[in-house]
């Protein structure tokens, strides 16, 4: 099973190729780029052997997208209908999402979430804590028994630090990077630490809180690109697993694909 796994967030699109079911590249690109997003996708697709029994030089796989900005996945649908004369399958449209969610209108959970959170599900096959450092940090609850059980939306650093900037007079717009001291001794320093030790701050109190709601202290995994900057301060995490969105997204097509021939 060859799957291009097309994982569009808010400010990035990562396109993973997975071969034999076996990971094979992830590659992130700012999704303002469309030229290099088109030329990702199709040398991904390119490395996809053509079916044997095709005389049109048809490739045997798939292209999933896993989205939680629409007007980028009509973007991709599109490139990928006119470079490479393929349709595109989206979670929670053409495929299930893989994992049942108790919340109030699970069709409106990013599909992100829900995917990063069966990932990490699979693994772990216990109640898990899924944290995912990109545009928005979302913290998300999944219990013992595989179910979605909700969670919380922060601003990531990049929201945090515009915002700064654009409510104050005097504050820079600064980068987030690892202090190498719990406070700033100038403006851009301060903002740093303060932004910084915020989100880690923050973390640690969902998870202690999510702990006291199940009753122990759930196994905590954070992916998202912000992830490896933090994950050395973080001693309460047990995995920093990159692009786990990509790796839900290719879950949800595996799981449909069982379910279809359980069907047969
Ligand atoms: N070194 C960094 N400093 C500040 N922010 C960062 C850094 N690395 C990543 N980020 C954050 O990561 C976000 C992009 O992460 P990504 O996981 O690709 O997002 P998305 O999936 O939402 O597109 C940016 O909005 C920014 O908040
Ligand atoms: C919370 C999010 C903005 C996170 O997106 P990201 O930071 O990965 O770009 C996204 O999952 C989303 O738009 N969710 C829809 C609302 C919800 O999950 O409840
Ligand atoms: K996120």
């Amino acid at each position: 099973m060859n799957i291009v796994a097309v994982d569009i967030g808010n400010t990035n699109v990562s396109v993973g190729l997975f071969l034999d079911g076996k990971e094979e590249s992830i590659q992130s690109l700012p999704g303002a780029g469309e030229a290099d997003l088109r030329d990702c996708l199709v040398s991904a697709w390119q490395k996809i052997p053509v079916l044997e029994s095709s005389t049109q030089g048809k490739r045997d796989g798939v292209i999933v997208v896993g989205s939680v900005k629409p007007v980028w996945t009509e973007l991709v649908r599109r490139m990928a209908g006119e470079s490479l004369g393929e349709e595109i399958r989206v979670v929670g449209e053409d495929i299930p999402l893989p994992m049942s969610a108790w919340v109030d209108e699970p069709e409106k959970v990013g599909a992100d979430r829900i995917v990063s959170a069966a990932a990490a599900y699979a693994v772990v096959e216990d109640a898990v804590v899924v944290a995912d450092f990109g545009t928005a940090v979302t913290i998300d609850l999944v219990d013992a028994k595989g179910v979605f059980q909700g969670g919380v939306i922060c601003p990531g650093f990049e929201i945090s630090a515009q915002a700064l900037k654009d409510n104050t007079a005097k504050l820079p717009k600064v980068v987030v990077h690892r202090p190498t001291t719990p406070y700033g001794k100038n403006t851009a320093d301060a903002i740093n630490c303060g932004l910084y030790y915020s989100i880690i701050g923050a973390l640690e109190e969902i998870v202690r809180r999510y702990a006291e709601e199940i009753g122990h202290w759930p196994q905590t995994v954070i992916t998202g690109s912000a992830a490896a900057m933090i994950k050395d301060d973080c001693p309460f995490v047990d995995n920093y697993v990159p692009h786990l969105v990509v790796k839900g997204i290719v879950l949800a097509y595996v799981k449909h694909l069982e379910s279809q021939s359980e069907m047969d």
